[in-house]
């Protein structure tokens, strides 16, 4: 399967700029054939938690119908990036994702807040979680800061999860646990990850890109730099079960001795 992971400048605050690349990008990527696109965090407004209020969005509104229009046009499945989305009085970083149909297949919203980022101020946390079906293989999506929360991650692969979407607005200068912590992730859940970050800045943080594609063996797939660009890689889920049977970590692992959960 080609993948497409969309590596925007978002200009904070300018949703019609935002949403115009987002679509420009999403039909060239479709246009050279990628089968799933995968969008940054907060690609729509930015981190522009001054002006909340006008970023709020429903499960039906102008986001989640560009994203599913998107998606049902060039017939791809399109990992949503996130937006802020208001369910009844609480507003939560969302993600959303489309099948080729335009058929909402999964809903996210980030469970681990960002008190650097000021998220805590702003939003709620999610506290539901799912897997997916993309084909026949099971998929996961986390947002960002979540990354460092390997229990999320695990629990996703203990029920069966053969690749993670990590949308992101990832700053700089941690640019290093972005890198390392993608590649441990792949390796000890033996899944493809997939890191979608962005370019550019906005007024306390610089984003330098490097969205990247690791497979299950913990190996680079495809990289990108730091600039505005469209990722390509190919993706084959048959490599996650020959994995797992080759390091057979799911069979050893002794989760009755491990005291960490619910604490
Ligand atoms: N947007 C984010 O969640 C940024 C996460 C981050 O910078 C970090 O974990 O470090």
């Amino acid at each position: 399967m080609k993948i497409a992971l969309i590596q925007m400048n978002v200009i904070q605050g300018d949703t019609e700029h935002n949403q115009q690349q987002a679509e420009e990008m999403i039909t060239e990527a479709a246009n050279v054939g990628a089968e799933l696109v995968v969008l940054p965090e907060m690609w729509k407004s930015g981190y522009d938690f001054g002006h909340l209020s006008k970023h709020m969005e429903s499960i039906d509104g102008s986001s989640a119908n560009f994203l599913a229009k998107q998606a049902r046009t060039h017939g791809i499945y399109l990992v949503g990036g996130s937006f802020t989305m208001q369910d009844q009085e609480k507003v939560y970083n969302t993600s959303l994702t489309f099948d080729p149909q335009g058929k909402l297949i999964n809903q996210y919203s980030k469970l681990h807040l960002i008190g650097l980022m000021q998220e805590d101020k702003y939003l709620s946390a999610g506290q539901n979680y799912q897997t997916f079906s993309i084909g026949d293989a099971l998929a996961s999506v986390i947002i960002c800061y979540d990354l460092r929360f390997p229990e999320l991650i695990r629990t996703y692969a203990v029920e069966g999860a053969s690749i993670l979407f990590v949308p992101a607005q990832w700053p700089i200068q941690r640019e290093a646990h972005w890198l390392a912590l993608l590649r441990a992730r792949a390796i000890e859940n033996q899944m493809y990850v997939v890191g979608t970050n962005v370019v550019g800045k906005n007024e306390n943080d610089t984003f330098n890109g490097r969205s990247i594609i690791f497979d299950p063996w913990g190996d680079v797939v495809a990289e990108a730099s730091n600039v505005k660009q469209i990722l390509y890689g190919e993706i084959d889920l048959e490599q996650v079960p020959k994995i797992r049977r080759d390091i057979p970590v799911f069979h050893d692992r002794v989760p009755h001795l491990y005291r960490v959960g619910k604490s």
